[in-house]
């Protein structure tokens, strides 16, 4: 690039920045006049409005003074609120205003334009002439999706198409240009080196530099309803996840708002890990919850729910437990579209038969016993739908206990609760009565009215419980309903379907649910009470989608009817017991085939090429690194298991020299803090558990399954000896630890090594001896 270029994009910055710092000053001041604004209307608001209630009249003029006060207010409230966002996008302009440049040439015009590609657009004072242009305009696709030469894009009003003449990319720090390339359709080569090169932080960052076309294709669809996402490790599927609801937000910023949108996580320390991106691109944050804290909140606090990071414990660490093959077959049973298919029938029968309802019962005695109840359900017509029905069932109920409550006024136990009613209850009362005796003048009338209120009072108090517990379908008896399926030969191939059986009815008895049963459970009461759905949410995101059981699919659907879904996964990564690949197929069931798109991600861009190289014959998975170079993989041997902790330490010690954050991932919580118990009088450590919320660089101890999603400059596995890692089945664990590594991969056993990397060509990695 010569230098006169240089100079005039130079040049073009200083222009752009002055511009900015004029645009930021006016800003500031009228931010100023319009937060005094605001103040004054509050402080005026009821001398500013005339309150008269002497009649109708004046009534509903006061009403409308109201209203309109309180419309200036929350209109001058949400003009400071956009100059705020305003003011903080020139503040990130000011510091680099733009990443890229194409000139594009439209069909039929004979001058091309220079668009210039920043984190937002800038504009001219009159409005018409782009500084900067946001990536998410529609023009800006041209940069992502072409390198030089023909090109087109999609606008509301139709595709438009030309020729790019140009096309750079430019690095821009405190207003200086640092690097400045002319790139072709992967967007440098030279950029995403460096980006990739850099260390890893506790925050992830945002791409919109370096967006991929294959990326862009999926931060950009809006054509189905259900987007999937099958993509390698660390080729970008969460980064793609963010910067898509960045897109959405500013595509249908009119109709669209960040809490209308809600992403799925695998973990808390995840969620805090991602969650400066969207802030950084300018945007609020979307709801972000795990699916753990949605089916604790479902459940309600009666129950006792063992979580799916104490599961995945037991599943990792209990192979001893005479029940562990029961367990597991449990675990797979109860996650499979099998179960989904038996409690599909089941919810079918009891449409004729075989409902379980609970006797409501009132001061110890029954009000409507189950059998009652029961007939009420069974003589409602059967096409009519479960939920439905109970409803129908509850609001007969409901006009019985009015009957009741009528009659039960008159009985003694009244008389005795009267007397224990409090003096406030009982003043309230009386002065109402007061009021009223006014117009009779009658003491004896006055006596009488004031039992008759106080009885009725009583009664309806008495009665509260037993009304709602009816209108929330607390009749019916869910728990006996889900355990009727373990009574029931499911299939007679299962080798361990009793002793399923006997621990399933055993925990819930105790009102403890082993996670895998909550999902069933949840999606049994949702069939037949009705879900609670939420139509606010119009996108769910799912990351981590792979560790997803079909069930739980399936009840997340039905749990907003009305969301777009893009949900993000990569087989090779499930880690827990249930997972199989079915899952994406039954979510695939759940729309129609027209509905879905599907994209498939192959290029790596977290890891060194040499990490990939060694890391993808452990699942053999099919991966395209990227050509970022760093050193081989070292799978070290230690003389024995009390030598471990030694060689240990001094590999963080090394690592920390060149690195800022070394991981050190274990297999469990127990092997963790072992670690930690051992080594953290002499380094300074931390261990990560799942109430972890966030990290700090530095040296992390950390299970498995809690560096899902996350990466880190350095990973040291601290024992991957045969005894540790056996089971073919654990192979898509260390796959998954071993790609959290950006630069570094250290693998340390002693005797001999896991039988999972067998498969590791020799010359994909570094033997050494410690
Ligand atoms: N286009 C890109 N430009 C720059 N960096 C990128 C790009 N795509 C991905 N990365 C980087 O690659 C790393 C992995 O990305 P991300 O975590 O989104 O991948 P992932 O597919 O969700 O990974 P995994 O499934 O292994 O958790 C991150 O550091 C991210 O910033």
């Amino acid at each position: 690039m010569n230098k006169k270029e240089w100079k005039e994009e130079q040049e073009r910055v200083d222009f752009v920045l002055s511009e900015v710092i004029v645009r930021e000053h006016d800003l500031k001041e009228k931010l100023g006049d319009v937060k005094t604004d605001v103040i004054n209307i509050r402080k005026n608001f009821w001398e500013d409005v005339t309150v008269n209630l002497d009649n109708a009249e004046e009534a509903a003029e006061t009403f409308a003074s109201i209203k309109q006060q309180a419309e200036l207010m929350s209109e001058s409230e949400r003009r400071h609120k956009h100059d705020i966002k305003q003011l903080n996008n020139l503040h990130k302009l000011k510091h680099s205003p733009y990443f890229g440049r194409i000139d594009f040439l439209e069909n039929g015009e004979s001058n091309s334009e220079s668009i210039y590609i920043g984190t937002s657009s800038f504009v001219d004072q009159t409005g018409m002439e782009f500084y900067v242009y946001d990536w998410r305009a529609p023009i800006s696709s041209l940069y992502y999706d072409y390198g030089v030469g023909a090109g087109q894009y999609d606008t509301p009003m139709g595709t438009i198409a030309g020729d790019i003449k140009v096309k750079k990319q430019f690095i821009i720090k405190n207003g200086k240009i640092q690097h400045m390339f002319h790139t072709g359709i992967t967007i440098g080569d030279e950029l995403l080196q460096e980006v990739l090169g850099n260390q890893s932080n506790s925050e992830m960052k945002n791409i919109v530099a370096t967006i991929q076309k294959e990326q862009n294709q999926i931060i950009r669809n809006e054509k189905g309803r259900l987007l999937i996402v099958q993509g390698v490790a660390g080729s970008g599927k969460t980064s793609a996840a963010l910067q898509r609801v960045a897109y959405l937000l500013y595509r249908y910023r009119d109709t669209l708002s960040a809490d209308e949108i809600v992403l799925f996580s695998p973990n808390p320390l995840f969620t805090s890990y991602i969650s400066t991106v969207l802030p950084e691109l300018g945007e609020e944050n979307m709801q972000q919850t795990t699916f753990q804290s949605y089916l604790q909140h479902r459940l309600g606090s009666n129950w006792r729910l063992e979580d799916q990071f104490d599961q995945m414990e037991y599943v990792l660490h209990r192979k001893e437990d005479p029940q562990y093959a029961a367990r597991i077959e449990g675990i797979k049973v109860k996650s499979s579209i099998q179960f989904i298919n038996y409690i599909d029938h089941l919810i079918d029968s009891l449409s004729s038969s075989g409902m379980i309802f609970k006797d409501i019962i009132f001061r110890e005695d029954t009000l409507f016993s189950k059998a009652k109840i029961e007939k009420y359900f069974y003589r409602i017509d059967r096409t009519i739908p479960i939920p439905n029905r109970l409803h129908i069932v509850s609001e007969q109920l409901l006009k019985e206990v009015r009957a009741f409550e009528l009659n039960e006024q008159k009985q003694e136990w009244v008389d005795r609760e009267i007397e224990l009613l409090d003096i406030e209850v009982l003043t309230k009362v009386h002065n109402k009565v007061e009021k009223e005796k006014q117009k009779e003048s009658d003491v004896f009338y006055q006596y009488e009215r004031e039992q008759e209120l106080l009885r009725a009072l009583v009664v309806k108090r008495k009665l509260k419980r037993v009304r709602d517990s009816i209108s929330q379908f607390r009749f019916l008896d869910v728990t006996s309903i889900y355990l009727n399926l373990f009574k029931k030969e499911l299939n007679e191939f299962m080798t361990h379907w009793p002793e399923i059986c006997s621990t399933t009815v055993e925990q819930i008895k105790e009102k403890f649910f082993l996670y895998e049963d909550v999902t069933p459970y949840l999606y049994l009461k949702g069939k037949l009470e009705g879900f609670q759905i939420n139509t606010l949410i119009k996108h769910v995101f799912i990351d981590e989608a792979q560790d997803y059981s079909p069930f739980q699919f399936a009840f997340i659907r039905q749990m907003f009817p009305r969301a777009k879904w893009t949900v993000l996964g990569d087989f090779n990564q499930s880690i827990y017991a249930h997972s199989n690949t079915s899952s994406f197929l039954t979510l695939e069931t759940l729309f129609l085939s027209s509905e879905i798109i599907k994209y498939d991600l192959k290029q790596s861009y977290r890891s060194t090429s040499q990490i990939i190289e060694f890391a993808k014959h452990i699942v053999q998975a099919s991966i395209e690194p990227f050509n970022r170079n760093g050193e081989k993989p070292k799978v070290i041997k230690v003389k024995d298991k009390k030598d471990l902790i030694l060689a240990l330490s001094r590999r963080i010690k090394i690592k920390l020299e060149s690195y800022g954050t070394v991981a050190v991932i274990c297999k469990t919580k127990a092997e963790s803090e072992t670690l930690f118990n051992a080594l953290h009088k002499e380094l300074d450590v931390r261990l990560i558990t799942k109430d972890s919320a966030g990290f700090d660089s530095g040296v992390l101890i950390i299970p498995s399954y809690l560096a899902k999603g996350v990466e880190f400059d350095a990973v040291i596995i601290p024992n991957v000896s045969s005894s540790i890692y056996a089971n073919k089945n654990e192979s898509k664990l260390l796959y998954t630890i071993c790609t959290r590594a950006m630069h570094s991969l250290e693998l340390l056993y002693h005797d001999t090594v896991s039988p999972l990397l067998l498969n590791c060509p020799s010359t994909s990695f570094e033997k050494q001896i410690e």
